[in-house]
């Protein structure tokens, strides 16, 4: 039985939707007599800390949970803080984000309520595959939950998160507007770059690539179904590339991702999926992991996969 729930908490994500999430799931907790602590994010990276602080500290195996509010990216600090320790615990999380991409793609849509009578009552957790990634220029290593991204996708991540007008939005709970805004903004910035892949030790050579997404489901930007084959149940890594882009390949994929879920199709797009990945770019390129800004470097990196686990 559950006994104490632990729970971080980002009060602004989704434009303040966290703030009432969080007031819901107190409310039923007290319903179900359950008891919870809360800890408040006061600033980016802080979730990291609060989830190594907490199992380190006061998390009892299987009578505490630890629950997470907030959007992809609190999401993606937790799951990295846990897993960069060791520490396989199962999470729950709630939804309060402005995407939610991993919402989209694992919980269907399943009301607060439900979310925590799964957390108080599933005797196992679900298994999910996550990916890892080291990069070598910088350094640095993490995991992916929803997708990481390279070039006109980061920009127009990096664009939404910067829309003078988002927040507005994002009160008004048309927060994923924020991205179809950030598309046409940064369609006059679109780079090209140079991409070096080792798919399961096949080389390919992708030259004038625009995009470059590693995707573990086929979600980007709060519901933008980017790679629409991608199987989040699947344990493999999906690599999709837009390349070659001109005015003309603009007019054809928009339609393709936006309408019609076409992508494949079109002769500016190809799609690896493997194993173990090794990416190398030829040059300084903004990127994006689970919706937060990566900062832009000549990427040499190596993904593989791992594992998760949550009460969903
Ligand atoms: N108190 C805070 N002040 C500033 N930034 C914060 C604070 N708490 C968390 N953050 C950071 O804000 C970023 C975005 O938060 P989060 O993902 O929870 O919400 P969101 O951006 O609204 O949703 P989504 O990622 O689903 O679009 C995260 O990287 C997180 O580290």
């Amino acid at each position: 039985m559950t006994e104490r729930v632990h729970i971080i908490c980002h009060r602004e994500s989704g434009g303040g939707k966290g703030k009432k999430v969080l007031f819901e799931a107190q409310r039923i907790l007290t319903g179900f007599n359950v008891d919870y602590l809360t800890y408040y994010t006061d600033y980016a990276t802080h979730a990291y800390s609060l989830a190594q602080s907490i199992v380190m500290r006061g998390h009892k195996p299987y009578t505490h949970k630890l629950l997470v509010i907030g959007g992809d990216g609190t999401l993606h600090e937790v799951v990295n803080a846990l897993h960069q320790s060791n520490l396989n615990i199962p999470l729950t999380y709630i939804p309060a984000g402005t995407g939610n991409d991993f919402n989209r793609a694992w919980q269907n849509n399943k009301s607060i309520r439900e979310i925590i009578e799964t957390m108080i009552y599933a005797r196992t957790a679900v298994k999910i595959p996550i990916f890892t990634y080291e990069e070598s220029v910088t350094q640095s290593s993490g995991v992916i939950l929803n997708s990481m991204g390279f070039g006109f996708d980061a920009e127009t991540n990096y664009a939404a998160s910067r829309l003078p007008f988002g927040n507005f939005l994002k009160k008004l709970g048309l927060g994923s507007l924020t991205y179809f805004f950030a598309i046409f903004t940064t369609l006059n910035k679109i780079k090209s770059f140079d991409v070096e892949l080792l798919v399961d030790n096949k080389p390919i050579q992708i030259q004038n690539c625009n995009l470059l997404s590693i995707m573990n489901n086929p979600f980007f930007g709060g519901g933008i179904r980017l790679d629409n084959l991608c199987e989040p149940d699947k344990a493999e890594i999906s690599i999709l590339a837009v390349h070659d882009i001109t005015a003309k390949g603009v007019i054809d994929l928009l339609p393709r991702i936006l309408v019609t879920q076409t992508q494949h199709e079109s002769p500016y797009t190809s799609r690896y999926t493997g194993q173990n990945i090794q990416i190398r770019l030829n040059k300084s390129i903004r990127g994006q992991v689970d919706g937060e800004d990566l900062t832009s470097i000549e990427a040499d990196l190596t993904l593989g996969l791992s594992e998760f686990y949550f009460y969903l």
